[in-house]
């Protein structure tokens, strides 16, 4: 091949994408419409999904809820390719910092909150928009000299370019932000700390994102930020910005109340693939569906889909959805699970019962019925129907076909049929007034347990 060949830059270069929240409070199903989003337009195009935690706040980021957003990911099934944390990256933000100075793009500016708040309560009496009005930038040396003899230290502020900033939005269609009606964004605070900001462009330089997919609140920011990126050198990635998840009342979600968290759902029983279906199709123009894995919810996600509005979130959905869920679930996403929860199955057992299944720990229940001994219930007016029944089983190995033949020959023998032959029975096998098809049960119970559980015994 020759060099030139070689070094051609690849047409469609494997996208690069990340999920970034701060680890300050556990999850919530908005949060994972982002990381979903993200990490599937990853999967479904070969890419790389960054799992980046913004943890520059270090008085509200703790390295628990760090750990808990990987443990929900982890259970969603979605396994970054990448892990960072923007706290071990700070001399880039700071060199960063610097180049942003030297260019004149990141200026100091003296003003208390104090100060602050009544400069904007100023313009708002004067019908004008809170806009900071850059009197840092007419400060002189002498001017700052003075301020900080005074003990004030400087926070840094980004100077915008008072310009039109375009972009085509994933979600939105074409955007336009005209960056003279926003303050100049604060970048490091007068601790020296680093604000949003700064840190995630540097880092999704550093890092090769792609394409950046986060909720609507990042609209504004977005401009801004396409400011900061071209400033130091870009590429800019591509945006889309998605509606947001609210409560059923409407009510914005809160990591830090705990609204709607991944892990109080996951407790409640509910189950991953339902909540990612519901997180990611909820207010777009697709039907909410259950799935039967990632890649196939992978294969529905379409930005141009999301719908401009919020879209309510409602846990009495997911009741329905997780149980859609498991009735779809197939042995090999269900084995491990039912393996730990003691229950050594064949897949003829979990086909048996996914169907009945409102929670997957129902499950035992049935595993009980089938594998371990139990009474039937038998009402007397049953017992010698019951106990002829008892004597009228076929010899094993039993089948898909046993329930059928055998029940032929009771209706044969007895005279009963419909509710009155099939209802006994099912109480002394199973105990339960409904459950799962007895033809696929009586197998997988064997035929000593059947013929004494219809002889009322403990079998
Ligand atoms: N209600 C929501 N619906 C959809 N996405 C959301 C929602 N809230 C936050 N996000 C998205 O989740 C991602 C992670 O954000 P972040 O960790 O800042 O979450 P947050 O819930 O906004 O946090 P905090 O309440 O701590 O400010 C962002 O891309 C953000 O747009």
């Amino acid at each position: 091949m020759s060099a030139l060949l070689s070094s051609a830059p690849l047409r469609n270069p494997a996208p690069v994408l990340r999920f970034a929240p701060s680890p300050t409070g556990l999850i919530h199903v908005g949060n994972a419409r982002t990381a979903l989003l993200n990490a599937l337009i990853a999967r479904r195009a070969g890419g790389t999904f960054i799992l980046r935690f913004d943890d520059t706040d270090a008085a509200r980021s703790r390295a628990e809820y760090a750990d808990a957003i990987a443990a929900d990911l982890a259970w969603l099934g979605i396994a970054p390719d990448v892990t960072v944390r923007q706290s071990d990256r700070i001399a880039d933000y700071a060199a960063a910092a610097e180049r942003l100075k030297a260019m004149g793009r990141l200026y100091p500016a003296y003003e208390t909150e104090e100060e602050l708040d009544l400069k904007r309560g100023l313009q708002r009496a004067r019908g004008l928009p809170p806009v900071y009005d850059r009197a840092a930038l007419a400060l002189l040396p002498e001017d700052r000299t003075r301020l900080e003899a005074e003990g004030r230290r400087p926070h840094w502020r980004f100077r915008l370019d008072h310009r039109v900033v375009a972009w085509d939005d994933g979600v939105r269609g074409p955007q336009q932000v005209d960056t003279a009606t926003l303050s100049d964004p604060v970048l490091v605070r007068a601790d020296g700390s680093f604000l949003y900001t700064l840190p995630s462009v540097v880092d999704d330089l550093a890092l090769g994102v792609t394409q950046v997919i986060r909720g609507e609140d990042h609209v504004t920011n977005t401009a801004v930020q396409i400011e900061i990126f071209e400033a130091l050198g870009g590429p800019v990635p591509g945006f889309a910005h998605h509606n947001l998840l609210t409560l059923p009342s409407g009510e914005g979600l809160s990591k830090r109340l705990g609204h709607l968290s991944l892990s109080a759902l996951r407790e409640a029983g509910q189950e991953a693939l339902a909540v990612a279906a519901l997180s990611v199709l909820v207010g777009t123009s697709h039907a909410v569906e259950p799935v039967d894995s990632l890649d196939a919810l992978a294969a529905m996600v379409d930005l141009s889909a999301i719908s401009r509005a919020p879209a309510r979130f409602d846990p009495a959905d997911l009741d329905a959805l997780t149980a859609r869920t498991l009735h779809l679930m197939p042995f090999a996403a269900a084995a491990a699970r039912l393996q730990a929860a003691g229950i050594e199955s064949e897949e003829a057992f979990w086909l048996a019962v996914r169907a009945n299944l409102a929670r997957f720990e129902d499950a035992q229940g049935w595993w009980e019925i089938v594998a371990t001994p139990q009474a039937g219930v038998i009402a007397d007016a049953d017992r010698a129907f019951l106990s002829e029944a008892a004597g009228l089983l076929p010899a094993e190995p039993w089948d898909g076909g046993t329930w059928k033949t055998w029940t032929a020959g009771v209706k044969a023998a007895t005279g009963r049929s419909g509710r009155g032959l099939f209802h006994p029975l099912r109480l002394a096998l199973t105990g339960r007034e409904t459950g799962p098809e007895l033809a696929a049960l009586l197998p997988l119970m064997g035929r000593a347990r059947a013929e004494g559980r219809l002889k009322g015994a403990v079998a």
